[in-house]
């Protein structure tokens, strides 16, 4: 089979029906650079921008940068940017698959071997738009970055550098700033970015003149993005491969919902007329609801019910929301413990909770269990903790399913061997591995070595799990009952085993 390129697409090659291809150029000039080519990027802004290029409506194309050295730019080199986008979902009770070939992107630039080609890009006025989404991990201030590397190690560091020489080059041109709009799931990432960036400048003694043109005249706006984005169809892909009829290493799937919400002026709103061509892209002065909304009812309810499914033996989110005893768990834990813990208009969060039950359950998408496991530490933390200390606040209990999901989450990590930079564990008769900063696999795989198996070994297990402050930002052994609640069920958890434990929870 011929692989996917600019030439099979300029030559008569017979694409299948209801495949959309690229009607605009291939030349379009490079007006956004983005850092990240991971399956989210690719299946929403690179779409999005695609879909404005599709009307005429930005005439630009997209630079990729791989954020880390290991990465997929080569491969999307050789595919000329290319790649099919299978979006699947249900619309209006009717099954629905958009099948796209996006060609938005130009090129991709590995900064590990292409540092000066990179930096030409910062002397490019056209560029205007500054992309990222790098994971949670990826906006951070590392004090031992240098300006000096090519390149420097962090996200941030390559921005820093990258700006530094626009603004050299250009000589400090008001004119010449840049819009940075990212999407890392982290609160408020546009003003966590500014600020790593400014402490970046300051370390590096930069001119003063430099951080004032970043303060004056670049924008860092935060923004929220929602899209379920299940990347490579690796069970499916040799089914989508022949319908398709060639060849292409980086088909990508999601489901037809898609959000943006971004946090920035009408004037940029209006640089980027996504809402034009019927793009679900909101611009607001204040993203906090939409976010709240967001990570504490969808993220949260895939962190709290995942370690307890995967380890029931489930493989996907489809899976657990078809199964009598999970679907129910899930749907519990949303209508009666997060819900109730947010302080916000009840009738739209009830709305947007029974949406994202219908995403779930979508049938056309494989959203894998252990892709959502990854880093459930700081998930936990992040998505599903604030639940548990509202809903507390708000009726003086505990929620019963919440706390439950805790206790699977410290079961997850039992009897883990660390290897490398990941760990080991043992589903039954099946090894999967474990991904999270190596520090908290450690914490966990030494937590766990020391176990006693009795209901007092389990409560202590559960007590020293809960006072890391590294991992959940405080003590939780202070949350009155939180511990002895979490202690009991790892202690039927261990004893019972994951499926009479949430069998007897739910029923
Ligand atoms: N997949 C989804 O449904 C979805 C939806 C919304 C948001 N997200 C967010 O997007 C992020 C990426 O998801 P994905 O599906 O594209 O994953 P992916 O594995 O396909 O891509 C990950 C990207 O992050 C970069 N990266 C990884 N570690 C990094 C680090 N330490 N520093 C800098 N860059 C780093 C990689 O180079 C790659 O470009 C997730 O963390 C998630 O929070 C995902
Ligand atoms: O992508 P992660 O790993 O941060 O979280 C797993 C899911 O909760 C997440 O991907 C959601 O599906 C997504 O945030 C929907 O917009």
């Amino acid at each position: 089979m011929a692989k996917l390129s600019q030439k099979l697409l300029q030559s008569d090659f017979s694409f299948p029906a209801g495949l959309s291809l690229p009607a605009y150029s291939p030349e379009l000039p490079e007006k956004v650079i983005q850092f990240g080519e991971g399956n989210f990027l690719r299946a929403f802004v690179d779409w999005m921008f695609h879909r404005l290029n599709q009307q005429g409506l930005f005439n630009g194309r997209i630079v990729v940068v791989q954020p880390i050295a290991e990465g997929l730019v080569g491969k999307l080199n050789d595919q000329d940017g290319l790649y099919t986008l299978l979006l699947r979902g249900l619309q209006d009770g009717r099954a629905v698959e958009q099948k796209e070939v996006i060609r938005s992107i130009s090129r991709g630039i590995n900064p590990y071997t292409q540092w000066q080609e990179y930096l030409r890009c910062a002397g490019n006025p056209d560029i205007e738009f500054v992309i990222s989404n790098t994971t949670e991990a990826g906006i951070t201030f590392d004090a031992s970055d240098r300006l000096e590397n090519t390149p420097p190690v962090s996200f941030p560091g390559k921005l820093t550098a990258y700006l530094y020489h626009r603004f050299q080059h250009f000589q400090g041109d008001p004119s010449k700033g840049m819009v940075m709009i990212p999407c890392e799931l982290i609160d408020r990432n546009g003003d966590t970015l500014k600020k790593v960036v400014l402490k970046l400048a300051a370390a590096w003694r930069l001119p003063s003149a430099f951080t004032e043109w970043v303060e004056k005249h670049n924008l860092f706006l935060n923004s929220l993005v929602d899209r379920v984005v299940t990347g490579y169809p690796r069970g499916e892909i040799q089914d989508i491969l022949a319908r398709l009829g060639y060849e292409d290493d980086l088909v990508n799937t999601g489901e037809l919902f898609h959000l943006w919400v971004i946090e920035g002026p009408q004037s940029v709103g209006e640089r980027l007329p996504f809402t034009k061509v019927g793009l679900n892209v909101v611009w607001t002065d204040d993203m906090t609801p939409y976010r709240t909304r967001k990570v504490r009812i969808l993220n949260g309810a895939h962190t709290a019910s995942v370690p307890a499914a995967f380890l029931y033996g489930l493989e996907t989110v489809g899976e657990m929301m078809d199964h009598a005893v999970l679907g129910r768990y899930v749907r519990q834990i949303v209508a009666d413990e997060i819900v109730p813990s947010i302080d916000l208009d009840k009738t739209m969060l009830t709305e947007f909770a029974a949406s994202v039950i219908e995403r779930f359950q979508n049938p056309y998408i494989q959203h894998y269990l252990i892709s959502i496991l990854l880093n459930s530490s700081s998930k936990f933390k992040a998505r599903v903790l604030p639940s548990i200390l509202e809903y507390r606040r708000l009726t003086g209990k505990l929620p019963v399913k919440l706390t439950f999901s805790l206790a699977a989450l410290l079961a997850a990590y039992k009897n883990g061997v660390v290897e490398g930079t990941q760990m080991k564990v043992m589903r039954g008769k099946d090894e999967f591995t474990m991904k999270d900063d190596l520090w908290v696999l450690e914490f966990f795989a030494a937590l766990w070595a020391g176990f006693e198996s009795t209901a007092a070994g389990a409560l202590e297990t559960a007590q020293k799990a809960l006072a890391n402050a590294d991992i959940w930002g405080q003590d939780l052994n202070e949350i009155p009952g939180l511990a002895a609640k979490t202690g009991d069920y790892l202690w039927q958890i261990v004893n019972d085993g994951m499926q009479a434990t949430v069998d007897r929870l739910v029923k």
